[in-house]
């Protein structure tokens, strides 16, 4: 198989976890015949400095005619001054919008050899598996207006979240196709006691779910999900939801795993390849030191090979390697209970690439 992959490594630790990616993804390429190129675009900060523009024109056509995307992530305090409608983030929003990749699966499942690295009791997360599904080109990030007026002789600042029912649906149905080839279960999360938004979310699931006879669902308010994640994450199989709430909800639900720097995504659209990236940010505080956890942006790949290119057997390989190497004892330093015993970033990759030559697959 040939494929060409559109990078945008970004800012922070993008470069160093999308370098550490690639290096992962030519093992796979040499080891099962496919051939995939690499051609790097900018977003975020290092557009900004490059171009004057979070979303440079040209990285928009590259991803239009790529087979894939890989991300890093973007931002970071030397932009942190610029006006809301400047700032690198709004590069990402902007290609989120660009490409409709309304759909955001971000995946939450435990390694048993990881049970030490979380604060929770090991009965609690041992294998959990679960999938947040969070509407990604709606709702309080993109609504209109968004401004600050003066009211009453005072500064008022205002966003407004807004959504439509057909892109309430699309996403609804999204959850409920995951869950029905998993454990057949969704939850869907709102503030319908507050919100009139998340009221027509709510009508909407129940609509949805007439489609999907052998599919429960449940609604849950938004801040018993919260709750319920840490209490008991097992109950949980699909979680749908819109954008703030499902970014909010997954940074939380990393730490069952041990680290923010664990959680892969998928971005998918209807009409356009997707974009896959690491949950997380950019990190600055730990940028250019070598100790970003890459695991997160390699599974990511997984969730790429899967998702995008159908390739079932290198996605389960891959899988299989990281989870080797991190029950051989392999932690990078937010995973690692002594530091001075931490794996690079470069370390943690050359585990995984060692580990992919031994992965076994039938
Ligand atoms: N998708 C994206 O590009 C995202 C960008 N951001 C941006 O990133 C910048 C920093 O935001 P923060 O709130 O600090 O969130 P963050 O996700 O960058 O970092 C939060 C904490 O987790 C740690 N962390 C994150 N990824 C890690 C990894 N792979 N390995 C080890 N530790 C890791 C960081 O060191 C930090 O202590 C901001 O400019 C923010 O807007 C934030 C979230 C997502
Ligand atoms: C620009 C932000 C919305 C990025 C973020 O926090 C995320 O997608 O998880
Ligand atoms: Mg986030």
């Amino acid at each position: 198989m040939r494929k060409k992959i559109a990078v945008l490594p970004g800012d922070g630790i993008g470069p160093e976890v999308t370098s550490s990616a690639l290096k992962v993804l030519n093992i796979i390429g040499e080891r099962f015949g496919h051939e995939f190129t690499y051609e790097e675009g900018l977003i975020g900060g290092v557009a900004i400095d490059q171009t004057g523009n979070p979303l440079p024109e040209e990285t928009v056509e590259l991803c239009k005619k790529s087979d894939a995307i890989l991300l890093g992530a973007v931002g970071g305090p030397k932009w942190d001054q610029l006006p809301g409608h400047q700032r690198p983030e709004k590069g990402l929003l902007g290609l989120r919008k660009a490409l409709q990749l309304f759909a955001n699966l971000r995946p939450v499942t435990t390694f048993s050899s990881l049970t030490e690295a979380s604060t929770l009791k090991s009965e609690v997360i041992e294998g959990v598996d679960l999938m947040i599904v969070r509407e990604l080109t709606g709702g309080i990030y993109f609504g209109e207006p968004r401004e600050r007026i003066e009211k009453n002789g005072e500064e008022h600042a205002i966003d407004t979240l807004t959504y439509s029912k057909s892109e309430i649906e699309r996403i609804v149905r999204k959850g409920f196709e995951l869950a029905q080839v998993r454990n057949k279960k969704v939850t869907s999360v709102d503030k319908a006691n507050v919100l009139e938004s998340s009221r027509l979310w709510r009508e909407v699931a129940e609509e949805v779910a007439k489609d999907f006879p052998e599919v429960s669902l449940e609604h849950m308010l938004v801040d018993n999900c919260a709750m319920q994640l840490i209490r008991a994450p097992k109950a949980f199989d699909v979680i749908v939801t819109e954008n703030m709430f499902g970014d909010i909800l997954s940074d939380e639900a990393s730490m069952l795993t041990g680290s923010l720097g664990m959680l892969p995504s998928a971005s998918l659209s209807a009409t356009c390849c997707g974009l896959y990236e690491p949950i997380h940010g950019s990190a600055p505080d730990i940028a250019g030191k070598g100790l970003a956890n890459p695991l997160a942006t390699i599974s990511s790949l997984s969730m790429m090979l899967k998702y995008e290119f159908g390739l079932e057997q290198e996605a389960e390989v891959l899988n299989e390697a990281v989870n080797q190497v991190l029950s051989n004892g392999a932690r990078t330093a937010d995973l690692a209970k002594d530091a001075s015993h931490a794996l690079s970033t470069d370390e943690m990759t050359e585990r995984v690439i060692a580990a992919l030559s031994v992965t076994s697959y039938t």
